[in-house]
């Protein structure tokens, strides 16, 4: 476990944040210049932060009060920028023992790490020719062999174009649920998010404005604008029950059953879905005699207004809260407030299966 609360200044930016962070991915989310960076790098110690406390496990790394500030070096964190910064000199073998050299001995073992990334047929191979995806699976290599507490990711996927990004999640997935170990993993790419993310700190103009569990913050009404009208959507848990002859997958939920377009996984698995919130139609009746496939019934729980014409409502279905954005104008013609019971409806390509869902 991660935790942090600290504030530091850089020239007029002011960073105030606490949270914490569990073993998983924890996703640092917000816009450009929010202080992502800044951030993890005061974390890792590259930034010296004015006040506060910064723990992993049973370690105090910075402490104000006490004037603790446990080195770079010495913080057992692992870093992995932008840019993937491999030595281009050395083989990738070389570059994933490089922490070796300075008596870390890694927690974990090679040639697991060569299998969870895929490695093995480049070890002896230098940097220059990968790709840009290989390129960042060897440095999450090199940095998960030098033996970390804590791994940082600032935003590895985003100088990857979109089939490199979608080559690289799978193995990112597998090191999420192989591996007990807390990740920070900066981005401002909600699908990214979606696809990836246990725990969610969202951070607007150097300030934590929420932190949770990915499925509670991406259906808060509140927080829709944060993510985005258009891409902000709730994000939930289904297990795969059936593969119809008609190419539809049946998922189960909490709520009732959901179909899709076919998902490529075992039954029986459990998969991450989005469903935007642009995609929900609320009804105060059932909605009889439509195509969209998918209806559930629910409670309307909440209700955040927004600037322009526009609403999004939280609606609990049992265990799930599904978010849907609506006119003002509707709200009012469906006579709906907290407590309304509801329907939502969507088509089945209304839901998109993220990835596979991690440990719960
Ligand atoms: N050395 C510095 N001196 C002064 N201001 C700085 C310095 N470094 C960063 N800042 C400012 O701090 C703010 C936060 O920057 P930061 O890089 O942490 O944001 P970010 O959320 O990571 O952005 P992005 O998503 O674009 O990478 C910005 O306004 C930036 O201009």
């Amino acid at each position: 476990m991660l935790d942090v609360d600290i504030s530091l200044r850089r020239g007029s930016f002011q960073l105030q944040t606490a949270f914490a962070a569990p073993v998983g991915i924890t996703a640092v989310f917000g816009p450009s210049g929010s202080g992502k960076t800044t951030l993890i790098d005061a974390i890792a110690g590259l930034i010296r932060p004015d006040a506060g406390r910064i723990d992993l496990r049973d370690t105090r790394l910075f402490d104000s009060a006490k004037t603790i500030n446990i080195s770079t070096q010495n913080r057992q964190i692992g870093y992995v920028f932008q840019d993937s910064r491999l030595f281009p000199h050395m083989s990738v073998r070389k570059n994933l023992l490089y922490s070796t050299k300075f008596g870390r001995v890694p927690s974990l073992d090679f040639d697991h790490i060569v299998d969870l990334l895929g490695l093995a047929a480049f070890l002896d191979r230098r940097p220059k020719g990968l790709s840009g995806g290989e390129k960042q699976r060897v440095a999450i290599g090199r940095a998960l062999l030098s033996a970390p507490k804590l791994l940082l990711l600032d935003e590895p996927l985003s100088a990857l174009d979109r089939n490199r990004r979608d080559s690289i999640l799978p193995y990112i997935e597998k090191m999420r649920d192989d591996l007990n170990l807390p990740i920070l993993y900066v981005s401002h790419d909600v699908s990214e998010i979606t696809r990836l993310a246990d725990m969610l700190v969202l951070i607007n103009d150097g300030v934590c404005l929420a932190q949770g569990r990915t499925e509670d913050l991406m259906s808060d009404p509140a927080l829709l604008p944060y993510f985005g009208l258009h891409q902000g959507g709730s994000v939930l848990i289904a297990k795969i029950v059936r593969h119809h002859i008609d190419g539809l997958t049946e998922l189960a939920t909490d709520a009732g059953s959901l179909f899709v377009p076919r998902i490529d996984a075992v039954i029986g698995t459990f998969q991450r879905l989005q469903i935007k919130a642009s995609d929900i139609i609320l009804s105060n009746k059932p909605m009889l005699g439509t195509s969209a496939l998918n209806n559930l019934q629910g409670v309307i729980e909440d209700i955040h207004m927004g600037d322009g014409p526009g609403v999004a409502v939280a609606v609990r279905c049992n265990d799930i809260r599904l978010i849907a954005r609506l006119t003002k104008r509707s709200l009012s013609s469906l006579g709906f407030s907290v407590g309304s019971q509801c329907y939502a409806t969507f088509k089945s390509t209304a839901i998109t299966a993220t990835g596979r869902a991690g440990r719960r």
